[in-house]
């Protein structure tokens, strides 16, 4: 069975933001994950993480003004001292949350631009927060995001270009984060993907197709996938990032039908130490 954290941007939002970490951890959850700390003083949510047992599995760095649409600055041409300073901020956090892992999102250009600008500031920004994020021992992911319902425009929209992106990049600490909801969305095709691809994936996500609720509630074979997963020996972690449909305790119940993953024969278990 994967390992699982929940997403507290999706779920427990019944209470206040700071609450939701016991409530996570009262479900039994280890790891949390959400989009911006950036609100919070970063202390705040390290005694919320230590008082509830919980491993700060992700967060982005800061992504532009998303009250105006804005979803994120790597991608963004004249946006580049902004996006350097973001990527500092987010180490600052990341240290202190004991993160090791932040996610950047390529964003939504504006109208007009030229693909090779986009381009080019795309494979800057992201060489110089891979770089940077290394030496802090931090990894840096890209998330693949669907164009087609949840974010129009956005420029890195299918796990192909993600990953030829990546390839551009050549970076050894730029990672793929595989949104198993988006993926669906813009190019299915999931578990060949995933086998193919795993040693470049560093954080997954889950949500069903259509509606981005509960695994389970939709179209996607997860009971296939997280099998495969396991399969594959897959150690990251997986983020349960969706829309409860009747509240976010009662929506657990999917959980209980993930297998647990086959014991190792022995002589694998011995050899793997
Ligand atoms: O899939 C998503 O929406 C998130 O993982 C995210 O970081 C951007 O909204
Ligand atoms: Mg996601």
């Amino acid at each position: 069975m994967p390992r699982f954290c929940a997403n507290l941007g999706f779920l427990f939002t019944e209470v206040p933001f700071l609450d939701r970490f016991e409530r996570a951890a009262r479900a039994g959850f280890t790891g949390v994950e959400y989009m911006s700390p950036y609100d919070y003083p970063a202390a705040e949510l390290a005694r919320r993480l230590r008082d509830n047992g919980l491993q700060q599995v992700l967060f982005n760095l800061p992504s532009g003004d998303w009250a105006t649409g804005e979803r994120g600055l790597a991608a963004l041409p004249g946006r580049e001292a902004e996006f350097r300073d973001g990527v500092e901020r987010a180490i600052d956090y990341a240290c202190e949350l004991g993160c090791t892992q932040v996610n950047a999102l390529a964003g939504v250009p504006r109208p007009g631009l030229r693909p090779q600008e986009i381009r080019l500031t795309l494979l800057g920004n992201l060489r110089h927060a891979a770089s940077r994020l290394a030496e802090a021992g931090i990894r840096l992911l890209v998330e693949p995001i669907n164009s087609r319902i949840d974010m129009p425009g956005f420029c890195i929209d299918t796990p192909k270009k993600a990953l030829s992106l990546i390839e551009s990049v050549a970076e050894p600490n730029l990672w793929l984060q595989y949104d198993v909801y988006h993926a669906q969305i813009m190019e299915g095709n999931l578990a060949r993907t995933l086998e193919a691809n795993l040693e470049r994936i560093a954080h997954i996500q889950v949500a069903d197709v259509p509606g981005r609720h509960e695994p389970g509630s939709g179209e996607i074979n997860y009971p296939y996938l997280f099998a495969l997963l396991d399969r594959l020996g897959y150690a990251g972690w997986v983020g349960c990032e969706y829309r409860p449909q009747a509240g976010s305790e009662a929506g657990l119940g999917w959980l209980k039908g993930v297998a647990p993953a086959p014991a190792m024969p022995r002589a694998e278990a011995l050899a793997a130490g």
